[in-house]
């Protein structure tokens, strides 16, 4: 769209802003890749974009701003010279690294007018909403999976925060099902890939998050036998390089152990038993099968095939790490692989281990495309659905822009229903909320302070805490009644420097009235303070106390967030959606935009258009 249009469609004030703002967009995948366009080309004048990885073959379908030679470049450098070229009057800056390092701080934070998250992990999310809370500067946060897609607009004191409802946790699943009476597909394949791959070529069982070791039932005894089997299995590790390593590892997980399984009538009262394979039988039967076939992933893999892969696989994975360890020098700590969908050998371990123990309980074969999908949990990526996002993402920026956020909505994309965007008012603050309803302040430190200063000298003599409180810097605990090793030690050893925060949870009872938690920022002062003190309370602060229950009806029934970032559909079917005004949801008429003078130019300053007026390009 040409300058001239935006201008006329968006207002002269609005266009002005836009070019006088510096924004920061966090992740440059696939609704980045998206939302960099629509700011450079809408005529954002400075745009700085961060992402950690580099470019993968599976991007390309949708992340359309790298192509086949961008493989294996930095998403972020690609990004900016190629969205370079659609405005090279825009100043661009990238940088290839992850949000969460201690450059990237709140001081940093607050040089930008707006931030737009396009990220795919709560943790990045939830870091970047609280930098952006404590910098003071609005957040664009967005996210989709599938057909379906959200953004939300976050400013600190005014609306709701990314944490203000409660998320869901990475699904888990009991270690039982996993390891003795897998039902579905996905049990064999977590089993393949968070507990086989693992004890074979990595660390052990106890660290795989997937595996849920808690449960406390008649199977204790099972669990018991199960750590015996690992013992066992760490065994067979050693004969990895020889020629009897594929045959063992088989002959252990397909045979021995599924016979033993057998043995325990109680289990298979209810359920069909499982049946063990025959290595040698199956090997001979496979002779005449080339290892090429794991090329095929369309399709499920015969018996037969799947037991070629197997070994191909086992046999590539076995000579990485001995290569790897091989190369290792003494201080280096031990290699191991770990499983990574866009890895061949990783992905064709799991499918084809995955599907011989599928046989095994008599569960439906998966293919190396389906397996993928399950082991990655990719919910396939649609990028229509991000760029319908991304360009949600910049109509919401401008009512942040403009300071209407009183217009400014939670967007819904969907596609079950009439409609396939939708919207809601932006809800105020959630009081209960342990992120945003916090109380900040700065203290001043000097190079000699030491933690124990900030307790003693700060905490318990100016703000009157008792010994029952905490102290987080970012996720470390620094701080609590059992962990005063930290107190003699100076902040900067502690890694605390400036603008670091500081998390302060009271930890006393709740009949004791404790108070919201205090977020610390720390200011290094070069100069110790006048009275000699290392640290400073810079300005005096009343700290309220935590409300007993939220006073909001609207939080009774917050709906749940996936780790993607998008909501639980919080309306009901069929229902129409009020707008912040308490209005019915009017539809813009969309507006063609053609060639030239004859555009039909819909200006978003109209009162009509407040709902948020999508302009499709024919072009
Ligand atoms: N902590 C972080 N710092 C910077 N960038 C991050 C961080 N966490 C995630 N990202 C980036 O956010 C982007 C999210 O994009 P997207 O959801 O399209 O994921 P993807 O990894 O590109 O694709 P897929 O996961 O579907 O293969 C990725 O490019 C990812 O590298
Ligand atoms: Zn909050």
């Amino acid at each position: 769209m040409r300058a001239s249009s935006i201008k006329r469609s968006l207002g002269v004030d609005l266009t002005n802003r836009i070019k006088e703002s510096r924004v920061l967009l966090v992740g440059a995948g696939g609704i980045g890749c998206e939302l960099l366009k629509n700011l450079v080309l809408t005529g954002f004048g400075e745009v700085h974009i961060i992402d950690l990885d580099t470019i993968d073959l599976s991007n390309l379908n949708r992340q359309f701003l790298f192509r086949h030679e961008h493989i294996k470049k930095p998403k972020a450098l690609v990004a900016k010279e190629v969205a370079h070229h659609f405005q090279p009057g825009a100043k661009l800056e990238a940088y290839h690294a992850n949000i969460m390092d201690s450059q990237f701080n709140v001081g940093w934070f607050k040089t930008f007018d707006m931030v737009f998250n396009a990220l795919d992990n709560l943790a990045a999310r939830r870091h970047v909403n609280r930098m952006c809370l404590a910098a003071g500067v609005p957040l664009i946060e967005s996210g989709t999976t599938g057909f379906n897609g959200q953004v939300q607009v976050i400013e600190k004191g005014k609306t709701e925060c990314y944490d203000c409802n409660p998320k869901e946790t990475p699904k888990s699943y009991p270690i039982c099902t996993i390891r003795s009476t897998p039902t579905q597909p996905i049990h064999c394949i977590v089993w393949a890939k968070s507990y086989l791959l693992p004890e074979l070529f990595g660390v052990s069982e106890d660290e795989a998050v997937e595996l849920d070791t808690t449960e406390n039932t008649e199977n204790a005894k099972e669990i018991a036998n199960l750590r015996k089997e690992a013992e066992a299995l760490k065994e067979i590790r050693q004969s990895m390089g020889s020629d009897d390593f594929v045959k063992n590892v088989f002959g252990k997980v397909f045979e021995t152990d599924i016979k033993r399984l057998c043995e325990m009538d109680d289990m298979w009262k209810e359920r069909q038993a499982p049946e063990a394979l025959e290595y040698d039988k199956l090997q001979e039967s496979s002779a005449s099968i080339e290892p090429t076939i794991s090329k095929c992933d369309q399709r499920a893999w015969s018996l037969e095939e799947n037991l070629v892969v197997f070994t191909d696989s086992l046999n590539r994975l076995s000579k990485r790490l001995r290569e790897l360890q091989a190369k290792k020098s003494p201080e280096d700590s031990e290699p191991i692989l770990t499983f990574d969908k866009d890895d061949e050998d990783t992905l064709d371990f799991v499918t084809s281990t995955a599907n011989l123990r599928a046989e095994v309980f008599h569960i439906d074969l998966q293919s190396k495309f389906d397996t993928k999908q399950m082991a990655g949990n990719i919910i396939p990526a649609i990028a229509t659905t991000n760029a319908m996002t991304a360009s949600l993402c910049v109509l919401q920026a401008f009512k942040v822009l403009q300071g209407d956020l009183s217009h400014a909505k939670m967007v819904f994309l969907e596609r079950s229903g009439p409609r396939a965007i939708n919207s809601e008012a932006l809800r105020p603050p959630n009081p209960d909320c342990q992120v945003c309803s916090v109380v900040r302040a700065e203290v001043a430190v000097d190079s000699s302070a030491t933690l124990q200063d900030l307790v003693e000298g700060v905490l318990q003599q100016k703000l009157g805490y008792t010994d029952e409180f905490s102290m987080r810097n970012d996720d470390d605990l620094i701080y609590d009644p059992d962990e005063q090793g930290n107190l003699s030690k100076r902040l900067s050893e502690l890694g605390i420097g400036n603008n670091c925060l500081l998390t302060v949870a009271d930890d006393d009872d709740v009949e004791k009235d404790p108070r919201v938690v205090l977020e610390l920022e720390i200011i290094e002062r070069t100069e110790p303070s006048t009275d000699g003190k290392h640290v400073v309370l810079q300005k005096s602060i009343d700290i309220p106390r935590r409300p007993k229950k939220s006073i909001l009806p609207e939080h009774e029934d917050a709906p749940t967030t996936n780790g993607t970032g998008v909501t639980g559909k919080r309306k009901r079917e069929g229902e129409e959606e009020p707008f912040m005004n308490g209005h019915v949801a009017k539809r813009v008429a969309a507006g063609s935009a053609q060639n030239g003078d004859d555009a039909v130019i819909i200006d978003l300053d109209e009162p009509s258009n407040q709902g948020g007026a999508i302009m499709i390009d024919d072009d």
